[in-house]
């Protein structure tokens, strides 16, 4: 028997097809990456979801398929209106059906419209890993127009009525594993520097490059892996590298990235007490009595004795053991993690830590005290 006959064993993700949003406002370039990527990888199916966020048809949405350099139009059906708002099942499915119809896509590229929250869309992909769908979140690339970004981040208009005040424009980066900082052909290097200061300040825990035309090498932008523990070494260099981009600015934002070194390991029963208080009950409070909230959060925790890669998307989370193969090399396993939100401050993190720490290592209280 030679090698080509014995059956390969090869894990789930691996054979799921990647799913990439790419969000950004109007005109930052979007629509120039997509045909890039589509140019560059016409040997591939990849499959281009246009998500047009409540607009049109609430039926069905247009989905490009690209094959060796063709396109062919076809129909993603929902029968809950549109993608990021529909059930998350609903979506997922919907891929998946046109996946059994049409044959496996080895890609799957996401463009949300302008003024998209990216974070609904990418827990409906997030999630479904877990249920062992064939398609798994790659990461979230959000494209910024070098000249505009400052004055978009400043825009009070365009906010949800979630009751939050970001607007889309910082959704969109605080949200983003990579983001692609483009025109910078039409602005000057002390806006280009301004505005990567800004982004950084927002999003400490972000790759950053800065691109004409959308154009930048795909190694960099596809397979970021950037919710898997297959992934972690790149995580754990950004989580690294993280103090030193907070210190390049000191913005008077309400929205920024707040790093928290963990000195010891921890249990689950703790992080869990921890992720309900801050991300479901939403206990913290700042300085000034401002309620604290989350929109991306990473880490890397050693729980109990094992490595976790922790993740957070809003109120979803999502821990994953590391892998060792997937270790980043000497200095880089120290345990952190970064918050990225409003009215974050490390010391009313760490205390709602504590606390929550203090709590789990309380006993059980016993029969005759719950009785009196
Ligand atoms: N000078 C210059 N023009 C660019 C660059 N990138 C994109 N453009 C142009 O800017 C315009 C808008 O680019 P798109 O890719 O359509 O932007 P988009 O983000 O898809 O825009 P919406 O679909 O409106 O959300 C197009 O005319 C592009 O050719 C760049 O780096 N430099």
């Amino acid at each position: 028997m030679d090698d080509d006959d014995i059956p390969q064993l090869v894990p789930a993700t691996f054979q799921s097809v990647p799913v990439t949003i790419i969000t950004g406002y109007l005109g930052a370039g979007k629509t120039t990456l997509l045909n890039y990527i589509l140019h560059e990888q016409s040997e591939k199916k990849i499959a281009v979801i246009l998500n047009e966020f409540g607009e049109g048809s609430a039926l069905e949405k247009s989905i490009s398929v690209g094959n060796e350099g063709a396109l062919y139009e076809e129909w993603l059906e929902l029968r809950n209106g549109c993608l990021c708002c529909s059930v998350k099942d609903n979506g997922v499915k919907a891929i998946e059906n046109l996946m059994t119809k049409r044959g496996k896509f080895d890609y799957i590229l996401l463009e949300t419209t302008g003024l998209a929250d990216p974070g609904p869309i990418a827990t409906i992909f997030w999630l479904d890993k877990e249920l062992g769908s064939d398609i798994f979140l790659d990461g979230i690339i959000t494209v910024v127009d070098a000249n505009h970004c400052l004055e978009q981040i400043d825009d009070k208009a365009n906010t949800f009525d979630d009751g939050e005040p970001c607007n889309a424009a910082i959704r969109q980066v605080c949200l983003a594993d990579l983001i692609l900082l483009n025109k910078t052909d039409l602005a000057s290097k002390e806006i280009v520097q301004k505005t990567k200061d800004v982004i950084h300040a927002l999003n400490g825990v972000v790759d950053l490059i800065e691109t004409q035309h959308s154009k930048v090498s795909l190694d960099r932008i596809l397979d970021l892996r950037a919710y898997s523990g297959s992934g972690s070494e790149r995580i754990e260099r950004l989580l690294a590298s993280s103090q030193e981009s907070q210190k390049l600015s000191h913005l008077d934002k309400d929205v920024c990235s707040v790093t928290l070194p963990l000195a010891a390991p921890l249990t689950r029963g703790a992080l869990d007490l921890f992720l309900q208080r801050l991300l479901w009950e939403r206990r913290l409070l700042d300085d000034k009595g401002d309620t604290a909230s989350v929109i991306r959060l990473k880490g890397v925790v050693n729980l109990e004795g094992a490595p976790h890669l922790l993740q957070a998307v809003y109120q979803t989370w999502d821990l994953e053991a590391v892998p060792d193969a997937a270790r980043g090399g000497e200095g880089l396993d120290r345990d952190r993690l970064i918050f990225i939100g409003r009215n974050l401050e490390e010391k009313s993190l760490r205390r709602l830590l504590e606390e929550c720490v203090d709590a789990e290592a309380q006993p059980p209280p016993s029969y005759s005290s719950l009785s009196r």
